[in-house]
């Protein structure tokens, strides 16, 4: 059974089969690059997601009953298979969500790594001993075998803009750890997310392992999150969405990874080309459409012409166009996410904001804008932009931008530029944020690194091993000798 049938129309997969919805409806999937279609997937209805997840629960007790040495082989073959394919995968990621294909095949290549790095530290899992009388009343014969068993169902739910690695992110630890998957892609990018998921079934996924549910979040999101058999729900995606999830979600654990307004933080004493190089860099990357994304900047008043000076001169050198030429600044994924990117850029505007570079906008795709002397009163101080403008605010000392931040209602990560390591270590101590960096740009890699946001950014923590770990819980059998 092949993934794809006439029209373009991709199939769900189910238990290994590729299927067409009995609704007979798909959803047509457009290229933001150049508007052609890029695949029809299938709007599945309750009943067809009902029996897609009841086949993973009746398929996840024998793989967790496997060894792991057969889970790491599964998942070394998929690399394997997803480093065969990162040319075609690569042009899918590029058509289907508008990434320059050398970042679009550099995300298939980080995925077959970290599926390969999830392997490995899936080997290394291991319980505990505990002997009761490390508590009073507690006996020395009483010991406690605590192993670590699987969740059960992981529901895997992806966003857009890396359709391929944040799905993988989830379903590589949910399987090593012996869990079922039923993974939601995002539905632009839902045609990259199942060429990544046929590569599993082609490296000899045991059927019903993993299943998956096509559909719009709108539409199934609510039922899938709130079905019973769901154990653990992993989500990346938007504040608004995560929110509504967790409070849907009333048995089932939830691991979010939100949305972002990183700051970059420079002091008079940072060295500024290093700063505008990273700023840029971490700016504009995947024309901003970056949960770590540094999406504004604090500079202090003394250096922030100069810095100005020199990001302007960097971002006015980005070369703006489709993602098929591999321009770095391209088409946003759709026109409303563009709208609302100018409406911020005009706000702005209207408060006094200066613009230091921008330019005509054409469909979706915006070049480049750099404001400068944003206010607190302006949206673009506060809201998420996810896409290539960048508002700069001056501080008049340091301790304000930990004024700044502390209102910011995210806190994923933020970066310090300065040579003063005390003042790095001062303020990085009191950024509200999952990470800092210390002169360089927020990164959610290399990703074996804790990954997380806290207040409206998160909730549980990321990263390959803390990400097999919250795949896992504990099962305790104590044995009264
Ligand atoms: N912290 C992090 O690690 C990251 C955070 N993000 C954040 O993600 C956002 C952009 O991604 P985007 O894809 O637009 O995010 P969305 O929140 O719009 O969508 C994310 C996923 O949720 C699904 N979904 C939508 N509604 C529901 C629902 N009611 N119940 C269950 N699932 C639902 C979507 O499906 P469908 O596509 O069918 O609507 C999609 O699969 C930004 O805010 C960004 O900051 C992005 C990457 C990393
Ligand atoms: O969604 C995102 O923004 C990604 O997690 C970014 O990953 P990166 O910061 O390592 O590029």
């Amino acid at each position: 059974m092949t993934i794809q049938h006439e029209d373009k129309r991709f199939g769900f997969l189910f238990n290994n089969e590729w299927k067409q919805s009995e609704s007979g409806r798909t959803i047509e999937i457009y290229s933001p690059d150049d508007e052609q279609m890029v695949g029809q997937v299938q709007a599945m209805t309750q009943n067809e997601v009902n029996e897609a997840i009841a086949s993973v629960k009746e398929a996840q007790a024998h793989w967790e009953n496997k060894n792991v040495h057969e889970r790491v082989n599964l998942l070394h073959r998929w690399a394997d298979e997803l480093e065969k394919r990162a040319d075609e995968i690569g042009e899918t990621i590029q058509h289907e969500v508008g990434k320059a294909f050398s970042s679009a095949r550099g995300e298939v290549i980080r995925t077959a790594e970290l599926i390969r790095h999830t392997a490995e530290d899936g080997l290394r899992v291991n319980g505990e001993l505990m002997q009761g009388d490390g508590f009073p009343g507690g006996d020395k014969e009483q010991l406690a075998m605590i192993k670590k068993v699987p969740h059960g169902v992981v529901l895997a739910i992806s966003p857009f803009n890396y359709p391929v690695n944040l799905a993988a992110a989830k379903i590589a630890p949910a399987l090593i750890a012996g869990n079922g998957v039923v993974f939601k892609p995002a539905t632009q990018g839902a045609v990259s997310g199942m060429q990544m998921v046929e590569a599993l079934v082609n490296a000899g996924l045991p059927e019903g392992v993993l299943n998956v549910v096509t559909g719009r979040g709108s539409e199934i999101g609510d039922f899938v999150v709130q079905h019973p058999t769901i154990d653990l729900i992993s989500f990346t995606g938007g504040t608004e969405t995560g929110q509504r999830i967790s409070e849907k979600a009333t048995m089932a654990g939830v691991i979010l990874e939100l949305g972002g307004k990183d700051p970059a933080i420079v002091l008079s004493d940072g060295d500024l080309d290093k700063a505008a190089k990273e700023i840029v860099g971490g700016a504009f990357s995947y024309s901003g459409q970056r949960c770590t994304a540094i999406k504004r900047v604090l500079v202090m008043e003394d250096v922030a012409d100069q810095l100005v000076e020199k990001v302007q001169e960097k971002v006015e050198a980005l070369k703006v166009g489709k993602a098929s030429e591999n321009a770095q600044i391209t088409p946003m994924i759709n026109d409303g996410a563009a709208d609302y990117v100018e409406e911020l850029i005009a706000d702005a505007k209207d408060k006094g904001a200066k613009v230091v570079t921008t330019g005509e906008r054409q469909g979706n795709l915006l070049h480049p804008t750099l404001l400068d002397n944003v206010t607190t009163d302006m949206r673009i101080a506060w809201e998420e932009q996810f896409g290539p403008v960048l508002p700069i605010i001056r501080i008049s000392n340091p301790l304000e931008a930990i004024e700044l931040e502390n209102e910011n209602e995210y806190g994923l990560q933020g970066s310090i530029f300065t040579k003063n390591i005390d003042d790095a270590m001062m303020l990085a101590n009191k950024l509200e944020v999952g990470t800092v960096q210390i002169n360089g740009k927020t990164s959610r890699g290399p990703d074996h690194y804790p990954f997380l946001g806290v207040k409206n950014s998160g909730q549980g923590v990321q990263g390959i091993g803390r990400s097999i770990s919250s795949m896992l819980r504990d099962k305790v059998i104590v044995m009264n000798m």
